[in-house]
């Protein structure tokens, strides 16, 4: 399927909530692939956004009580409607009350994705006891732990590292597309969880969505990095490259081994 010309033929509405480090890049991103973007974390309008949305995107980043209950009415709702949600579990572990809200969307959210660094993934696996921040607190991005997450949540799971990982718990694929530059600058994972949403929402096949996905994101880095300098120009040229993609570039350029 042609995701890059379907996603700007829809323009699917994206519902954020995210953190406040990540917002406004994560707004441009999604704008640049295609989508269109809300971002919000009040709850009184959650319910409403969630329902409305043709993608639904939680982003546990600068966590408070707020944008706790807004996730969960959000998510709810678009439960309620058919409207899939990605999970973005910072730092799950690191703090009982984020680890509390998580377990709580874990709980009462079906979800169509969960896009985490490999650290956050062992933690929710249960295969590591805490991430301290943000940043991947292991080297190794282990398919079978990313896999055993999968079938615990009934979802696809998206394991970022060096080689990102993608899997349903049936079928799992590789990919090695990206540059380390991705690393030197702020809420790129954020900026992937976010542009994850688009993808899912315009094909019933989750787990092709989510492959697509990483290996468009990773393209564009990629083709970024072939102009920027250093992590200031990186952050232009990847809102360049995510506006300029094309379905064109991805068959050309993806490296994805299927398992
Ligand atoms: N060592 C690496 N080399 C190349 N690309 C990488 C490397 N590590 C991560 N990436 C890429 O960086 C992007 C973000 O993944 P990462 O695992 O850093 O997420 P994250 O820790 O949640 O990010 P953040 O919290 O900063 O938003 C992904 O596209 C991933 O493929
Ligand atoms: C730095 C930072 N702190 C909370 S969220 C965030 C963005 C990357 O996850
Ligand atoms: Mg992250």
């Amino acid at each position: 399927m042609n995701f890059i010309a379907k996603i700007r033929e829809d323009k699917p509405f994206i519902f954020n909530i995210t953190n406040e480090v990540a917002s406004n890049f994560a707004a441009n991103g999604l704008i640049a692939i295609g989508a269109s973007p809300a971002m919000s974390h009040t709850p009184r309008e959650a319910q409403d956004y969630g329902a409305m949305a043709d993608a639904v995107v939680l982003n546990l980043g600068t966590l408070t009580e707020d944008r706790g209950e807004a996730m969960l009415k959000a998510g709810k709702a678009a439960n309620e409607k058919g409207v899939p949600v990605i999970l973005d579990p910072i730092a799950v572990g690191g703090t009982v009350f984020r680890t509390e809200i998580i377990n709580d969307i874990l709980a009462t959210v079906k979800l169509a994705a969960i896009r985490a660094n490999a650290g956050e993934i062992a933690v929710l696996a249960g295969a590591l006891e805490k991430a301290k921040g943000p940043d991947s607190m292991i080297e190794k991005n282990d398919p079978e732990i990313a896999k055993a997450v999968a079938k615990k949540y009934d979802t696809v799971v998206i394991s970022t590292g060096e080689t990102d990982v993608i899997t349903d718990g049936m079928r799992t694929a590789l990919c090695k597309n990206g540059h380390e530059m991705l690393q030197n600058i702020t809420a790129s994972g954020c900026l992937l969880s976010s542009i994850i949403g688009p993808f899912v929402s315009v094909a019933d096949d989750k787990f092709q969505a989510g492959v697509y996905a990483v290996a468009s994101y990773g393209i564009a880095a990629e083709l970024a990095m072939k102009k920027a300098m250093g992590p200031g120009t990186f952050i232009l040229a990847l809102l360049d490259e995510l506006y300029f993609l094309t379905d064109e570039k991805v068959k050309r350029y993806k490296q994805i081994q299927e398992r």
